[in-house]
């Protein structure tokens, strides 16, 4: 069963935030949610777990197989993971304390001391690792790279990954960290003006073209099929599809040093809401 939305509204004191957004997200996947902030990130993630209701439309999620904590909670704080390790086995039967504890202790954390006396980037992998042990088909996860050191990073990356390849779970990850979801997410989904737009880079076959030009505006044979990204002096950045290169760059008397990098997530982000 995939997660479905369907013309969903969402108006919080009155001010719109998701206005009429249907979209599906394919099983196993990862997918990054990003967008400005105060754009709707959170809300989304909150009403795709029920935590808040649409004003209008149709979320279609099995409940009790979404993990989903609101990590500004003092939920995570009051209590010593073992505790966290019960509560949520209560509401989600699926939950893996084995796995739990086994990322816990790979990381030198204590199960048995308050969360509150944990490091910031302590409480952030004991948030992924709550996620990850969940068994929940879809896990939401809200900024859950925030704070981590290089080395736990590229861990919890990994596990999530294997997660997912595992048990077809579905994650989706709301962050401003745009750089972190190139190697971790298979889709983007950016909420821009209260619409979603999702963005898989594999099908959209675009590149990044670094080039040298020596003029103040570019031929129009490549502003038909490019988008600007950057100019500094005369080295230009721009995105486009990929088999349009050879035809366009092959006149080297025009352009100089052509160099084809890969998109993005934060090119997209530049080339949304720029
Ligand atoms: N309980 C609330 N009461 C009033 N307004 C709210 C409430 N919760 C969210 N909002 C408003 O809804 C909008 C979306 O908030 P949300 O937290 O979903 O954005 P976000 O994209 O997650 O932001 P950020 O990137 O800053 O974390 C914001 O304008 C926010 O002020």
């Amino acid at each position: 069963m995939m997660l479905k939305l369907r013309n969903v509204s969402k108006e919080i004191s009155g001010k719109l935030i998701l206005d009429d957004v249907s979209f599906e997200i394919p099983d196993s996947k990862i997918i990054g949610v990003v967008g400005k902030n105060g754009s709707g990130k959170t809300t989304l993630l909150k009403i795709i777990s029920s935590e808040m209701l649409p004003t209008t439309g149709e979320i279609i999620v099995p409940v009790d197989d979404v993990f989903y904590v609101d990590p500004l909670s003092n939920f995570m704080t009051n209590y010593s993971p073992k505790v966290i390790a019960d509560i949520i086995s209560a509401y989600l039967p699926k939950f893996k304390r084995d796995e739990f504890y086994n990322i816990l202790r790979d990381a030198d954390l204590p199960v048995d001391k308050m969360i509150s006396s944990f490091s910031k980037g302590q409480q952030a992998l004991l948030y992924i690792a709550c996620g990850i042990a969940s068994g929940a088909k879809y896990i939401l996860l809200d900024e859950p790279l925030d704070g981590l050191d290089v080395f736990i990073k590229d861990k919890v990356k990994s596990l999530l990954i294997e997660n997912v390849g595992r048990t077809e779970s579905t994650v989706l990850i709301a962050t401003h960290n745009l750089a972190e979801l190139d190697s971790l997410a298979d889709s983007i989904l950016f909420i821009k003006d209260n619409k979603i737009k999702i963005y898989d880079p594999v099908e959209e076959e675009q590149v990044k073209v670094q080039f040298v030009y020596d003029e103040d505006i570019l031929p129009s044979n490549l502003t038909d099929v490019a988008k600007v990204i950057e100019k500094r002096g005369r080295v230009w950045l721009v995105i486009m599809p990929e088999d349009e290169i050879e035809k366009i760059f092959s006149d080297t008397s025009t352009y100089q040093f052509v160099e084809v990098l890969q998109v993005t997530t934060e090119d997209v982000f530049r080339i949304e809401f720029s």
